[in-house]
């Protein structure tokens, strides 16, 4: 899995109002309000404990105090533990936590230890991100283009697929579109035969992904890839509306997922 740097996490409140503008202005809804129309959930102030993980590659720096913000900047009552691994875990149960928040260099979950139920921060993404994309209040039909079928892909893919959108795909590993295509029922795209969508979802961690010729005027690009699927040149050659943020739309789901 291609990990999180401090980096990219700079400013994440500012980068969650950026990304929440973009979302109402393509879909009508805000984060929130796709997250309750996606999981039929409502807002909750539930208390969330974001629990360190020093295991492999050990603690990204902003990571947890990330997760902070974002369970604040969403209305959930959230708090770091003192204590990484073990030892944070049980401090955040007996602080109160209805919710464990926690990540190593492989798994990312929410574990709502009330009702049971847990969500991984893969499937939880590539699904709330194809949700936004196939809300586009100006999509021209329902067509629609998936690069990446990967962890977050697949499951994006499959959403889009659930909602009766027209779903072509495409992935390098052959034997993740071939998974697609079986299990699915997408059709498989042809770069060397590019057509051009209104609504886009991507999900690989590679840069400019999204070749200029299936870009149309206006069209929605919905990607939690990071790095960034398409050029700041391109963006705003075709005035592409981008969804893109590093960390919190994908845990926002999650939480909503897990009430
Ligand atoms: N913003 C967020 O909240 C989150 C972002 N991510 C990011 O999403 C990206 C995808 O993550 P995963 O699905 O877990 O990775 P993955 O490795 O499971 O899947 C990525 C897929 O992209 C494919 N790919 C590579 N280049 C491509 C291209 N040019 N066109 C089409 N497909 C291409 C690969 O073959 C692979 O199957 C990563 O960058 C990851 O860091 C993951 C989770 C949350
Ligand atoms: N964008 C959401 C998906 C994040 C994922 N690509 C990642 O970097 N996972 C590693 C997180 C490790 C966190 C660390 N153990 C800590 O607790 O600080």
């Amino acid at each position: 899995m291609a990990l999180l740097t401090p980096n990219d996490l700079i400013n994440i409140n500012k980068q969650l109002q950026e990304a929440d503008s973009v979302v109402k202005r393509v879909t009508g809804l805000d984060i929130k309000g796709v997250c309750q129309s996606l999981y039929g959930t409502s807002p909750s102030s539930k208390k969330v404990g974001i629990v360190p993980v020093t295991s492999g590659n050990g603690i990204i720096g902003n990571f947890s105090a990330s997760l902070h913000v974002i369970t604040q900047y969403f209305g959930f009552d959230g708090f770091v533990t003192d204590m990484p691994d073990v030892s944070g875990y049980y401090e955040a149960v007996q602080n109160g936590a209805e919710i464990i928040l926690m990540a190593d260099d492989h798994t990312f979950l929410a574990h709502n230890i009330k009702n049971g139920k847990m969500a991984n921060n893969q499937p939880c993404t590539g699904i709330i991100y194809a949700e936004i994309a196939s809300r586009y209040l100006k999509a021209d039909s329902k067509d629609v283009l998936v690069m990446g079928l990967g962890k977050v892909g697949f499951p994006g893919a499959a959403q889009l697929v659930q909602k009766g959108f027209r779903v072509y795909g495409y992935d390098p590993d052959a034997r993740l579109l071939k998974r697609a295509v079986s299990n699915l029922g997408i059709i498989p795209f042809d770069p060397a035969n590019p057509k051009k969508f209104s609504i886009i979802f991507e999900a690989t961690p590679c840069a400019n992904t999204i070749p200029e010729a299936v870009l149309s005027e206006n069209c929605v690009l919905s990607t939690p890839g990071i790095p960034c699927a398409i050029s700041e040149e391109l963006k705003n050659k075709y005035d592409v509306q981008l969804v893109a943020e590093p960390l919190g739309i994908g845990t926002v789901s999650m939480l909503y997922s897990v009430l």
